[in-house]
């Protein structure tokens, strides 16, 4: 059985259909980059993924479990919203970031002082060393987001969750923070489930680049029919020559 599983999932809101027979089969490991239209269903599907959410048909496993309601070690996932600790100053933000992966959460003593020396190394890479001893609310927007990116992955999940990450910052910053992302990945080996907007950003990150969109259209009732993944291109070795096209798996026929 593959990692992450997703077996005919469907999710309905108020009886309308957002996502229909959603299947997905993902590698410990792989890199899976979601692009799609607006509202068709992408932060729902991560959402069902980090357990918020159950589908309303279907099953998702993880590691062949049902994906933990509370994150943590063993299936780590982290929700990236930007979200940081305003009262703690950049670097300690960092090293909260670090002590998520522990069992017994914060540090102490020698160890604190070895987390804050790990945490300005990762400052460095993030470009905020200059703003360790700051607190967020006196950093610009995009430094924020920096700051809450380099703390979700310093905590290093085992499968980590973005939904449009870089989304808000300037194209050298987005740079920089692709750089960060791929060697900690190298690194640690996670698992990512990335949703962009930007399709280059998709293929340059991602091992797979899925696209939700919805086979059948209403166009006198647009809601009457949700989205599923209907393209899922290798996008190794440089994407678009390689791509695979798995429509005859996914795209719903009517009946
Ligand atoms: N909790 C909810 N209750 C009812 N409807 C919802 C709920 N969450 C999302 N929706 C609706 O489900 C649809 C899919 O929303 P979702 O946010 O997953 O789309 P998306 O593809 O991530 O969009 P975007 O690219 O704009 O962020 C939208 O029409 C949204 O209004």
């Amino acid at each position: 059985m593959s990692f992450v599983s997703v077996r005919d999932v469907f999710q309905f809101y108020d009886g309308r259909p957002i996502l229909e027979r959603v299947n997905l089969e993902v590698e410990e490991g792989e890199f899976i980059s979601i692009v799609g239209a607006s509202g068709c269903g992408k932060s729902t599907f991560l959402r069902m993924l980090l357990a918020q959410e159950t589908p309303t048909r279907g099953s998702i496993t993880v590691d062949g479990n049902p994906p933990a309601v509370e994150p943590g070690l063993e299936r780590g996932v982290v929700f990236q919203r930007y979200s940081t600790f305003p009262h703690l100053n950049v670097r300690d933000n960092i090293v909260a970031g670090e002590s998520f992966r522990r069992p017994w959460g914060r540090f102490w003593g020698a160890e604190k002082k070895a987390a804050r020396d790990r945490a300005d190394e990762t400052l460095a890479r993030i470009g905020l060393d200059h703003v360790a001893d700051n607190y967020p609310a006196t950093l610009s927007g995009g430094m924020q987001q920096r700051l809450a990116i380099g703390q979700a992955l310093v905590a290093r999940p085992r499968i980590l969750l973005l939904d449009e990450p870089f989304g808000a910052l300037d194209p050298g910053t987005r740079l920089s923070m692709h750089d960060f992302l791929s060697e900690l990945r190298d690194e640690t080996g996670m698992t990512v489930f990335m949703v962009t907007h930007d399709l280059e950003e998709g293929f340059k990150l991602g091992d797979r680049v899925i696209v939700f969109d919805k086979p059948r259209w209403d166009p006198h009732d647009p809601s009457a029919y949700g989205a599923t993944i209907t393209y899922d291109f290798d996008a190794r070795n440089g994407g678009f020559p390689y791509q695979t096209i798995k429509e005859e798996t996914h795209v719903l026929r009517p009946n």
